[in-house]
């Protein structure tokens, strides 16, 4: 498995209370795997990507990324965990306004200083694979919302991760756009054999993933559609 949650717990301070956003969550994806995640405002869908990323450490429980074992590791020693096997893709574009398609790109090689020539050849072949071939010298104003967010899934495939975490990647998209976002993740996820976990409210796109889980109140299941339908809502229609 290249990511591995165990029994993992985690709250944050509410006044003199503790509210539990993580309820003993166990979650395994393996290599190639895309795994949704469902579940009502307020679930815990954020924190539970968040733990994954190693961005925020539980309570108790523990995270295995890539087999390094992230919740005994040191602060530097996360980091470059992190840099080395997680990507993140973001809900927003959070592109750099200044640097053009390929420099957001570089720019990841250059912080976690790996070799500049090589680094242009995988950026390129990872702007050709999501459909940007071209476009390499556009900044961000000039380019549509999805091929923003398919900057920021290029960005986040640079240095090779095994595990790919998405935080609701269509919602600023049309349900067409939406629908090729995450086509082009379920095609990453088998071709690179990332374990890919997203979460997201837009039922269409579970039809792409291999596995749908559902939060609620912290707790984490496996669910079919209609238990999704429910779990974001009662089966309002996708946004
Ligand atoms: N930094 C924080 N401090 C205190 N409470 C927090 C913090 N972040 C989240 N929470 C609370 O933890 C619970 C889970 O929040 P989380 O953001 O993980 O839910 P979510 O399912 O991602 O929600 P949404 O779909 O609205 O983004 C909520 O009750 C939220 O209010």
């Amino acid at each position: 498995m290249s990511l591995v949650l165990s029994d993992i717990v985690l709250t944050y301070p509410d006044g003199d209370r503790r509210l539990t956003a993580l309820d003993h969550v166990d979650l395994s994806v393996a290599p190639g795997e895309f795994t949704a995640v469902v579940g009502p405002s307020g679930s815990g869908k954020s924190s539970l990507l968040a733990v994954a990323a190693t961005l925020i450490t539980p309570d108790s429980g523990t995270v295995r990324v890539a087999g390094h074992d992230v919740t005994r590791a040191g602060q530097a020693a996360r980091t470059r965990i992190r840099g080395d096997h997680v990507g993140i893709v973001f809900q927003q574009s959070n592109l750099l306004a200044s640097l053009t398609t390929l420099d957001q790109l570089l720019v990841m090689t250059h912080l976690s200083g790996g070799s500049t020539r090589e680094a242009a050849s995988r950026a390129r072949e990872l702007l050709d694979a999501v459909d940007l071939a071209g476009k390499e010298h556009k900044r961000p104003h000039q380019l549509s919302g999805g091929e923003r967010q398919r900057v920021n899934i290029a960005r986040a495939l640079m240095n090779r991760p095994e595990v790919l975490l998405v935080d609701e990647p269509t919602s600023a998209l049309d349900h067409h756009r939406g629908e090729r976002i995450v086509s082009l993740l379920a095609d990453l996820t088998r071709q690179n054999g990332l374990a890919t976990v997203m979460v997201t409210h837009d039922l269409a796109t579970l039809a792409k993933v291999d596995t749908v889980l559902t939060m609620s109140d912290g707790g984490l299941a496996a669910g079919d559609d209609a238990e999704a339908a429910a779990a974001v809502g009662g089966g309002r229609s996708p946004v």
